[in-house]
């Protein structure tokens, strides 16, 4: 028996509109795995088709080798978390907790133990008594996060659960909850808009656009090497300049011309001469004094963050980047008005076709 849940072909139709289509992944024994896409994309749709609560118009969700589109949401052994608590208003946080034990008819003493267990796993012990009214948000997210683990689910599902929470509950939450899952080992899918806590809190992530899975791969893999260009600007920060493959040798070796100015070499995963969407992140670019025959700019705008300095620079072609440069590296921050050359490493950028579908470079 393997454990995982494996999402093979899965198709969701609301009337001819296909909100998740072909969704195709595997979700590995006590994996962390996050749905991340903007507003629209599908990502809670395939959580609810996992949970139980949406059909399944084609393919196939297994679980432990078994197939169970058919079996119901309440014998699928889930957990699951969800933005607005569910929490029940008029039940002591005890009560709340041991619910889903009583649901399933477990015994008063392992209960009390059980209870108790996932009080103190979200630190929550000395609340049991308290009605949820009286607790703040970030406290009543606990007490569902508690909730959800106290039956022992073989899966955990979360559906944006800390976008109530202000940022630096936010923050902390998403440290419980990653330590929570990987010491209890559960088998985690967790649905988000947003890329910073998808980053932080997962082992791998599926990007989502339009029903469509963009991308799978680790948090580092996905800032790093994006698939397309949507990854590369939904992602982190990007910069994205025009340029054109000039020559190209038979190993993929190949002269691209980055805004009709200078030359950069890179090497291509294939056989390609056209024009180029080349996505540079502010961190890869490097700044030095003007150098003809490179990128220059003029800095417009200089924002200093204390590990690091955000510079706007606009290039002579009109077009305005963002590049950070580093405190330790450097001995002044630049000013406005300040004339500056660009380069770049050429085994950190990214390049894709000129639709910016398809990288060209290897992973
Ligand atoms: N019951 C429904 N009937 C018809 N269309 C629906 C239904 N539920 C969702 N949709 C549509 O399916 C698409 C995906 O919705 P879904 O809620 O999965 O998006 P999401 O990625 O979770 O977005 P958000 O972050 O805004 O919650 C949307 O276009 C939505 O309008």
């Amino acid at each position: 028996m393997s454990h995982s849940m494996i999402i093979q072909n899965v198709v969701k139709k609301f009337g001819d509109y296909r909100a998740v289509n072909q969704a195709n992944f595997t979700v590995e024994k006590g994996e962390f795995f996050t749905l991340l896409g903007p507003s629209g994309c599908g990502k809670t749709t395939l959580l609810r088709m996992i949970a139980g609560f949406n059909s399944i118009e084609e393919g196939e969700i297994i679980f432990n080798d078994k197939v169970i589109n058919d079996i119901p949401a309440h014998k699928r052994d889930i957990g699951m978390v969800f933005q607005n608590y569910a929490i029940f208003p008029h039940l002591s946080v005890y009560k709340n907790v041991a619910y889903g034990l009583k649901a399933r008819n477990v015994a008063a003493k392992e209960m009390k133990e059980r209870v108790e267990e996932a009080l103190r796993m979200v630190q929550m012990e000395e609340y049991k008594d308290r009605q949820p009214s009286h607790l703040s948000g970030g406290q009543q997210q606990r007490i569902a996060l508690a909730r959800a683990v106290v039956i022992h689910p073989k899966i955990l599902l979360m559906d944006e659960p800390l976008s109530n929470l202000d940022a630096k509950l936010r923050v902390q939450m998403r440290i419980t909850i990653r330590k929570l899952q990987k010491q209890l080992g559960i088998t985690t899918v967790y649905v988000t808009h947003d890329q910073e806590e998808a980053l932080a809190i997962s082992d791998r992530i599926a990007i989502m656009k339009e029903g469509v899975i963009q991308q799978i791969g680790e948090s580092e893999k996905i800032y790093k090497r994006p698939a397309n260009g949507f990854v590369a600007n939904f992602i982190g920060t990007s910069n994205f300049l025009e340029g054109k493959v000039t020559k190209i040798n038979e190993e993929g070796l190949a002269d691209i011309l980055v805004l009709n100015k200078s030359t950069i070499k890179v090497k291509l995963k294939k056989q390609y001469e056209d024009k180029v969407v080349i996505s540079i992140r502010p961190e890869e670019f490097v700044i030095s004094e003007p150098v003809e025959g490179q990128l220059r700019g003029e800095v417009t705008l200089s924002t200093f963050l204390g590990d690091f300095i955000n510079y706007e620079i606009k290039l002579e072609n009109g077009q305005v980047i963002e590049v950070n440069e580093y405190t330790k590296d450097v001995n002044f921050s630049r000013k406005i008005g300040d004339k500056v050359s660009i380069t770049t490493k050429a085994d950190k950028i990214n390049i894709f076709d000129h639709t910016g579908e398809e990288s060209l470079v290897n992973e």
